[in-house]
């Protein structure tokens, strides 16, 4: 009897290869899980979801990138603020989804938890981890996983890992991950609750991985980073393609926000979405017209320390880092601004990502187009460009690298500049190396 037994989580896992390949040239200064969405590191949405849990006792990041100082502090101002271990693993190598965790499974099990969430750290979410609790206590029996999943539309759908339920149950009939032809609109939000027994399905890949690789090695066959290998394993194709259809694995459906964080575009995008959140989760995080203060439409954040002028016009959709100066009569709208950039008087700012440290000069204008979701599809997800479509650079949101100069009056659209440029002229469509 599922209801009686209390449960108890310890860990949660937040997946994250750290590297961020799609997020260039930002990731190059900053682990993409540690990008700021909203105002906030993105992975501080995850763990903000995880700490509300009734005994949730522990967090626990994985990943294969070298720890640095800024993960550090992060991890430091998030212990702090949340008064929750967190606890930063480094994989070897990148061992997939389910490698990962797998190889972590003592560190994940030393608390002895009853069940823990695994969640990708490029998702954002209402997390509604609450609600897949009671879900899990609902359905199936105590050693149930449980899927977040989503609607998107049918096109879209193949994009992600896609599943096929028993309606009445709610039980996974079918999983497909990244289908090349429809299979379901309920789409894999990369958000999971586990209990230990996972590891025993995980146990069971690795073993088999194990015996192939002896096998192939008796019959003469090259293996190079045979044991690597052994131990890269996907939780989609590899664990929830076979868990289907055998009473173990459910979908709990949500139609609350949820969207991949792939590209720099969708950064923007999470961001509204968060933003939007504040107004139940965080109001002091929404700046607000004030007499004689900065215009703000709509959702903005503005960290403490940024110095603006009150002529300037803000929002919506606009998230301001730390030390960030802004001039007279600047105009921003739907954009992110990196901590210590300075956008000089009259310059205006739409659909970009400006870097760092990075200056744009008087009545410059820096412009992107916008990849949002269709609004007229409610299941639409935001796509996640291929930077080249016909060998031409897809119109996108424009981003300055850091500590990049664009001087007075010239104009920058759809273009992506790498870090460190001083810029001499207008650019149209380009990739400024
Ligand atoms: N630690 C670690 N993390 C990894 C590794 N490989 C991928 N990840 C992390 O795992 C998450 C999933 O990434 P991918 O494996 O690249 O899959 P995807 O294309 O994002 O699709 C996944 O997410 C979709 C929802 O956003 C799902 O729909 C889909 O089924 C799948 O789970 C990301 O946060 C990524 O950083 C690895 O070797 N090690």
């Amino acid at each position: 009897n599922f209801s009686s037994c209390g449960v108890i989580l310890d860990n949660l896992t937040v997946l994250s290869d750290f590297a961020g390949t799609r997020f260039r040239p930002l990731s190059f200064e900053v682990p993409k899980p540690l990008f700021p969405v909203a105002g906030v590191p993105m992975l501080q949405h995850h763990i903000e979801a995880c700490a509300k849990v009734p005994n949730m006792k522990e967090i626990l990041l994985i990943g294969f990138y070298q720890p640095n100082e800024e993960l550090n502090r992060f991890l430091a101002n998030v212990q702090q603020d949340f008064k929750i271990s967190v606890r930063y693993l480094q994989e070897y190598a990148a061992l997939g989804t389910g490698g990962g965790i797998y190889h972590f499974r003592d560190q994940i099990l030393s608390g002895g938890p009853e069940a823990f969430f695994i969640m990708n750290a490029d998702v954002c979410s209402e997390f509604p981890l609450s609600e897949m609790l009671d879900f899990q206590k609902k359905h199936g029996d105590t050693h149930s996983f449980v899927i977040l999943g989503t609607t998107a539309n049918r096109k879209q759908s193949m994009n992600y890992g896609c599943i096929v339920e028993n309606q009445q149950s709610n039980e996974v009939l079918h999983y497909v991950e990244k289908p090349s032809t429809f299979v379901s609109d309920i789409i894999n939000c990369g958000i999971y609750l586990f209990t230990p027994e996972i590891f025993r399905h995980i146990g069971a890949v690795f073993q088999k991985n194990q015996q192939d690789m002896l096998l192939y090695h008796y019959e003469g066959e090259e293996q190079t980073n045979g044991w690597q290998r052994v131990e890269v394993i996907r939780l989609e194709q590899d664990i929830f393609t076979s868990l289907a259809g055998q009473g173990k694995l459910f979908v709990y459906k949500t139609d609350r926000f949820w969207s991949q964080i792939k590209s720099a575009g969708s950064a923007i995008y999470a961001s509204r979405l968060y933003l939007n959140q504040y107004h139940k989760t965080h109001p002091e995080r929404l700046a607000r017209n004030e007499e004689g203060g900065v215009k703000i439409i709509g959702n903005v954040y503005i960290h403490p320390t940024a110095n603006i002028d009150p002529s300037a016009v803000l929002g919506p959709n606009v998230s301001i880092g730390t030390g960030v100066t802004i001039g007279a009569g600047v105009r921003v709208r739907e954009s992110i601004i990196l901590h210590g950039a300075t956008l000089q008087d009259h310059s205006c700012v739409l659909n970009s990502i400006v870097g760092w440290d990075s200056t744009i000069g008087r009545w410059a204008r820096v412009e992107g187009t916008p990849s949002d979701p269709n609004p007229n599809d409610p299941y639409a997800k935001i796509d996640s460009e291929t930077l080249f479509t016909d060998g031409k650079l897809t119109p996108s949101i424009t981003i300055l690298g850091c500590n990049v100069n664009i001087p007075s009056e010239v104009i920058i659209l759809n273009s992506i500049v790498l870090p460190h440029k001083d810029l001499n002229r207008s650019f149209k469509n380009q990739i400024i190396l």
